[in-house]
């Protein structure tokens, strides 16, 4: 049973025709580490070839399903992945379109090995290269003259570096006047054979790897991009051009965004990753909800793939996952990053009713809410935004399970959120920096901005907790959620208010046993309630009782919203 209304849910949206492509996203899932007694059981499960379920084994009700485009299993093979999701987008180059393949995930979930793999069972990278260099050699003899080249780079800390040529540093990119993207400067090797490619490539890759022992794992915390071009040229008149683009891409390692306490160049490189994921996302979902405005300029990585993902270009997400426990939370996160603009066959749910700790989390669009929340045996997660003149971030948390009943304390909206959510007991805080400046960008985040001109000396903290979080809260700024949102929250709560039974009643922020059994009798007397107000009109709960319910049950942690 969904519990917390759809917050973040947007109104599907039908693409416009003509609308740019859609991204294809997939999940593989890779096979446990180690075997015997210990061994965990996998948190993800597969259900069909393309929907999964995860399952949080402390609490085994606590269940959720998604479907994806493709999921792959622990015993998909690198040729199923390549002939099932990436070899059927390279016969679109031949047409002078673009493709892109990234592998997205947490650190140790199988990135690497998807696309680079091993001479035992090579991945993408490699099967892809020998059906281009196939491609042009099969041209022989037909129409068109075809030739192939590389280029290799890596973004790390929002700067390009060149992998082919390391002493090329923090590269432009550039948009020429056909819209397509360029990198001035960049080093292209021109490829006959597969040989050639491993001539220019093993030694790149190990430039990636020498920095990585200096810079504390630069490997994974970088994205690293393949570029493969293949320009096409007609023998005869008029010699007409066409040139077409692979990028094959291991992305940074998703997990990064939610380290705590990170200071200095971590602090940095989180920032950095968080910014090219978070926009990754915001793109990836403006083009399957074919909306008008894609970011593709608010990171170096979707800038440098605008040409490659939406317009007339294929592209294919595919999402590592981890099968270990332990992985459970970076697992979840991951499968709702990848799931923003899928379909979530259903909530989180659980079987049993146990008064004020089955809420579950909504997961859905990153951003998209000023705080979303809710309780679960997993323990309380939140999501919320703070910002810093033109910077936002982006923060998520968590808290270990508490009593029944457990409330977070109010969230203060300040720039000052990473250091103090530990201090509030959230223990698995992170952070996003985000450059949202435009009001079309706000409003695409779901944030309303309402400018107070001052605030008067300290005002009481409303929910509950500890007064001094409301020294560390900003004077000038509020955060509210857009009215549309709010409004379909509601709609949602007084759905449940109409048709739950007692025991699902139990299950609202605020309301008890007592008060469920009230609203059930005074429900069956007058009939259902035209608005989530009208609880007030029940004996025995107060109107002020009603406005701390429906802050509780929409807005949690947005103290200041009453
Ligand atoms: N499908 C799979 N089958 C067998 N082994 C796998 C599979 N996926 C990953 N592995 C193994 O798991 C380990 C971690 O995988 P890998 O290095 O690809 O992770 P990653 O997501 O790229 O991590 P990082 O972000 O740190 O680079 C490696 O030893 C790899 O060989």
């Amino acid at each position: 049973y969904m519990l917390l209304p759809p917050l973040t849910r947007k109104a599907p949206r039908r693409a416009p025709h003509n609308s740019p492509a859609r991204v294809r996203v997939c999940v593989r899932l890779r096979p446990g580490v180690g075997s015997g007694e210990g061994q965990d059981a996998p948190c993800v499960r597969g259900l069909d070839s393309r929907s999964l379920e995860i399952v949080n084994w402390r609490n085994q009700m606590e269940t959720m399903k998604y479907q994806f485009d493709a999921f792959y299993g622990d015993v998909a093979t690198q040729h199923d992945i390549y002939t099932g999701s990436v070899q059927p987008i390279l016969r679109h180059l031949l047409e002078g379109q673009n493709a892109s393949v990234l592998a997205y995930g947490p650190t140790g979930a199988g990135k690497t090995h998807t696309m680079l793999g091993s001479p035992e069972q090579p991945g993408v990278i490699p099967r892809a290269m020998c059906d281009v260099l196939k491609m042009s050699r099969d041209a022989v003899g037909s129409d068109w003259d075809v030739s192939i080249s590389m280029s290799y780079l890596e973004i790390y800390q929002e700067k390009v570096l060149d992998l082919l040529e390391p002493s090329l540093q923090d590269l432009p990119i550039r948009e020429d006047r056909n819209h397509h993207i360029l990198v001035p400067g960049l080093t292209e090797r021109e490829l006959v054979s597969f040989m050639d490619f491993e001539r220019h490539f093993l030694p790149a890759s190990r430039n990636r790897t020498v920095a990585s022992t200096r810079l504390n794992q630069r490997s994974s915390r970088s994205h690293t991009v393949l570029l493969v071009w293949m320009h096409q040229t007609q023998r005869c008149p008029p010699h007409a051009h066409r040139a077409a683009k692979l990028c094959l891409i291991d992305l940074a390692g998703s997990e990064d965004n939610r380290r705590t306490g990170n200071r200095g160049l971590r602090l940095k490189e989180s920032g950095a990753i968080n910014t090219s994921l978070f926009v990754l996302g915001k793109v990836v979902d403006a083009l399957n909800q074919g909306l008008p405005r894609v970011p593709y300029r608010d990171s170096k990585l979707t800038r440098l793939l605008q040409d490659s993902l939406g317009g007339s270009a294929h592209s294919i997400v595919i999402t590592n996952v981890a099968p270990e426990q332990r992985f459970y939370f970076d697992t979840l996160t991951t499968l709702n990053f990848a799931a923003r603009s899928k379909q979530i066959v259903n909530k989180p749910f659980t079987h049993e009713s146990l008064p004020g700790m089955e809420r579950s989390w909504e997961p859905g669009h990153l951003g998209s809410l000023g705080v979303v929340g809710g309780v679960g045996a997993s323990g309380l997660e939140q999501r919320g935004w703070a910002r810093s003149q033109d910077t936002w971030v982006l923060w998520e948390g968590s808290w270990e399970p508490r009593s029944p009943g457990f409330q977070p304390p109010p969230i203060p909206n300040n720039p000052g959120v990473l250091a103090s959510l530990p201090s509030l007991g959230c223990n698995d805080a992170h952070v996003s920096p985000v450059q949202i400046t435009s009001k079309e960008e706000k409003e695409e985040a779901g944030i309303l901005l309402i400018e107070k001109k001052k605030r008067g000396p300290k005002r009481k903290v409303s929910q509950g907790g500890p007064a001094s979080h409301e020294n560390q809260a900003p004077p000038e700024w509020q955060l509210a959620v857009r009215p549309d949102l709010l409004a379909q929250s509601l709609k949602n709560i007084l759905a449940l208010l109409n048709d739950g039974s007692a025991k699902e009643l139990t299950a609202l922020h605020r309301i008890g046993r007592k008060k469920a059994q009230l609203i059930v009798a005074w429900r069956e007397l007058h009939g259902p309630f035209g608005k989530v107000e009208e609880l007030q009109n029940v004996e025995g709960i107060s109107a002020k009782q009603v406005a701390s319910f429906i802050s509780a049950n929409i807005l949690i942690g947005i103290g200041s919203l009453q």
